[in-house]
């Protein structure tokens, strides 16, 4: 198992700056996502680790070797794509111990090596069977065996569950995190589905337009977002642009021309992010920030629009003129109709601060 190191690398298609600048160590053993919107870079940079591209500038290394410019069979990584890329006339076994023939390894072994693989990834009964006679997750199951037969020392994946359906989706990712953790086998995945980044890693990377915007683990990117595109891109957020009253006590009071007035504590202050009275800036509320009845930061309103979930109730909340979206986890008691007036805080610590 590898650890990954990136420094200043860019890679540049004409000119596309599709990468920029990026700085990144991933740990041996690490479960590591690269995650963001359509275009922001994550496929080129991993196809830069897996070496189909080279870097326009800066260097790449596993553990101590410089690998940027090494050719990809020579890299030791085990990669699975979206689209499986298996012969499907195949069987499970032929396709498994592809390559392990190309590295020449006898018979016996290669049967020894298909056979324990095939076990972990839950297909034993199946050596046999062609690809073509398999379900889309079990396909998937069989790349991951090919993928992890050679004993790679970096696992990469590629939106490797975007062609399953939603329930697939979650046994197929739950499998994976299985067999990664047995292996501990450092891991790459590539997705834009944040459930699934935040399920799967250790940490993860957000990137917008080649550009890095935050790495860190599930809860400080969901719980401590740095700016704005990742408070909104990783789960829901109330996001208000307010002004800053006062700052006492580590306590920042903000207000804004609704005559809202919300007060959070300097420690929710975005890393590096310094405010003064009068400043600009933005406050992040998740849904499931607010509590029931009155509290620190009340807010009183109208009730625009319900939506029940079946775990939760939202509210969108009229509140002088701004709307706010408030999740309630439901325990079966009476709901509040459209029009009807609700009372419910915002706990001072579940407020933060972005400045961009
Ligand atoms: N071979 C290429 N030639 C020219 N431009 C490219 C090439 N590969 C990627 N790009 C450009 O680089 C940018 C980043 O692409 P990339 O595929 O890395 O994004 P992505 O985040 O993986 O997106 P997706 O989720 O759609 O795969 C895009 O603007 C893309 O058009």
């Amino acid at each position: 198992m590898k650890a990954v190191h990136i420094n200043d690398v860019s890679k540049k298609f004409g000119d596309i700056v599709s990468v920029k600048d990026l700085e990144l160590d991933i740990k041996s053993g690490e479960f590591f996502t690269f995650l963001g919107p359509s275009g922001c870079g994550k496929t080129t940079t991993l196809r830069m680790i897996a070496g189909f591209y080279y870097p326009s500038k800066g260097k790449i290394y596993f553990d101590n070797q410089d690998v940027t410019t090494l050719q990809p069979n020579k890299r030791n990584i085990g990669m699975v794509f979206q689209n499986y890329a298996l012969f499907p006339h195949m069987t499970v076994n032929e396709n498994i111990a592809f390559g392990l023939e190309i590295r020449k390894y006898d018979k016996k072994t290669i049967k020894e090596k298909v056979d324990r693989i095939r076990e972990l990834v839950h297909l034993g009964p199946y050596g046999t069977r062609k690809i073509n006679e398999l379900s889309g997750g079990q396909q998937q199951r069989v790349a991951l065996a090919r993928a992890l037969v050679i004993e790679p020392d970096i696992l990469l994946l590629d939106e490797p569950l975007s062609n399953l359906d939603a329930k697939l989706r979650e046994e197929t990712r739950i499998e994976i995190k299985r067999i990664q953790s047995e292996l501990g086998v450092t891991t790459i995945y590539v997705t834009h589905d944040q459930t699934e980044a935040m399920a799967m890693s250790d940490r993860i990377m957000v990137m917008e337009h080649g550009v890095v915007k935050q790495i860190g683990t599930p809860q400080e990117i969901y719980h401590r977002p740095n700016n704005r595109f990742v408070a909104t891109f990783i789960g829901e957020t109330n996001l208000l642009t307010m002004k800053v009253q006062s700052i006492e006590d580590n306590i920042i009071t903000v207000t804004n021309d609704n005559g809202l007035v919300l007060q959070g504590l300097t420690e929710n202050l975005a890393p590096g992010l310094q405010v003064s009275n009068g400043d600009e800036v933005f406050i992040s509320i998740r849904p499931e920030a607010f509590e029931n009845g009155p509290g620190e930061n009340t807010v009183t309103g109208i009730v625009e629009l319900i939506e029940f979930t079946g775990v939760s109730v939202n509210y969108f909340i009229k509140w002088n003129d701004t709307t706010l979206k408030a999740m309630i986890i439901s325990r079966g008691t009476a709901i509040l109709q459209a029009g009807d007036m609700i009372e419910l805080h915002i706990p001072k610590q579940n407020i933060y601060f972005l400045g961009e």
